[in-house]
């Protein structure tokens, strides 16, 4: 069994926990999942973790020096950024959050034939493999591999799950490591501006901005930012609805039956009408800016979470009439 390898391996010595640098009422050790981890939304740290709800008092955020030197070598932070955005995580991670990675990542070189990741275990670190060839094997069974450029482990920090396969190194390798400490602060601190993004796209639609607070949260939790380009069709008339739609930023136009109906900008919402009637799209829009984002409820939040008071509102505003 690799398991049994796997925890006779040669202990690493872990990566410390800068604990001076963690709030006092935080415990660096504590595995928990995230959303059992409680984290200030408003300055990105975690903060006392309380029963049925986020401590208020705002506490002194954990800093990453970014004025010390990164472990990464100016020459490598290219190659390592597009390691790291090859995973979906880190795929859109703003500049600066990218910045805050690269800091906190710490070296190291591993043996060939060396247990890396265990199977079972649980997760401590993600890896960038810099250098080297690694195999995955699950349940005895060698289930692939991958070499310089590949990024691994960061599943069981995301979902708090146990490592899903063993990782070894087929031959010497060099990774850069980053804690999970970090990563779950990274994460929380995408999740916040995400969320208050999208709150704030909520808050310019007339018809939402009434809302209470606490629904509009839960919406904006619930919205999907999705990015097009000038001449995609987003609806197309008479497809089935899955999906209503806020725009954030460009504009779209609408056409039933051949012809312009309207044109649409930020501070609009298109793709109501089939998931209020249960119908068939009632018209085709397509992107005419050069960039269009928008912000997307799924068939499932839209039912979840709008009410008949507002499904009544968006009725009444049924753009059918207007135009
Ligand atoms: N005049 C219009 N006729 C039909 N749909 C329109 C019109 N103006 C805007 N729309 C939007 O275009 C969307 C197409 O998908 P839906 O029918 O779900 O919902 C529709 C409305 O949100």
């Amino acid at each position: 069994m690799f398991a049994k390898f796997c925890h006779g391996k040669e202990a690493e010595t872990p990566a410390p926990f800068n604990e001076d640098a963690l709030p006092h009422q935080f415990d660096a050790r504590r595995r928990t999942s995230v959303s059992a981890e409680c984290w200030n939304q408003a300055c990105d740290v975690p903060t006392q973790r309380l029963t049925g709800g986020c401590a208020k008092a705002a506490i002194t955020p954990i800093p990453v020096n970014t004025n010390k030197q990164s472990v990464v070598p100016p020459s490598d932070i290219n190659r390592t950024v597009v390691s790291l955005r090859k995973t979906l995580f880190f795929k859109e991670l703003s500049e600066d959050l990218m910045q805050q990675v690269l800091h906190a990542l710490k070296s190291r070189k591993i043996e060939a034939g060396k247990e890396i990741i265990c199977q079972g275990d649980e997760g401590d670190d993600l890896y960038v493999l810099d250098k080297g060839k690694v195999e995955y094997i699950k349940d005895d069974k060698k289930v692939g591999e991958a070499s310089d450029g590949a990024t691994f482990g960061e599943l069981a920090l995301m979902y708090n799950a146990p490592r899903a396969a063993t990782v070894r190194s087929l031959e010497p390798c060099e990774v850069y490591t980053l804690d999970r400490i970090t990563f779950k602060r990274i994460m929380v601190a995408k999740l916040s501006r995400k969320r208050l993004h999208s709150q704030q796209v909520l808050s310019h639609i007339d018809v939402f901005s009434h809302l209470p607070e606490s629904t509009q949260l839960k919406i904006s939790d619930a919205l999907q930012p999705l990015t097009f380009q000038k001449g995609d069709v987003i609806i197309k008339e008479g497809d089935s609805g899955s999906d209503f739609f806020l725009i954030d930023e460009g504009t779209v136009e609408v056409t039933a039956n051949g012809e312009h109906k309207t044109t649409l900008g930020s501070g609009s919402y298109f793709g109501e009408l089939a998931l209020i009637y249960d119908l068939p799209r009632a018209a085709t829009v397509t992107a005419t800016s050069d960039l269009l984002k928008l912000e997307d409820l799924s068939k499932r939040g839209f039912e979840q979470l709008i009410g008949p008071d507002l499904v009544e509102e968006l009725r009444r505003r049924d753009p059918r009439r207007l135009h």
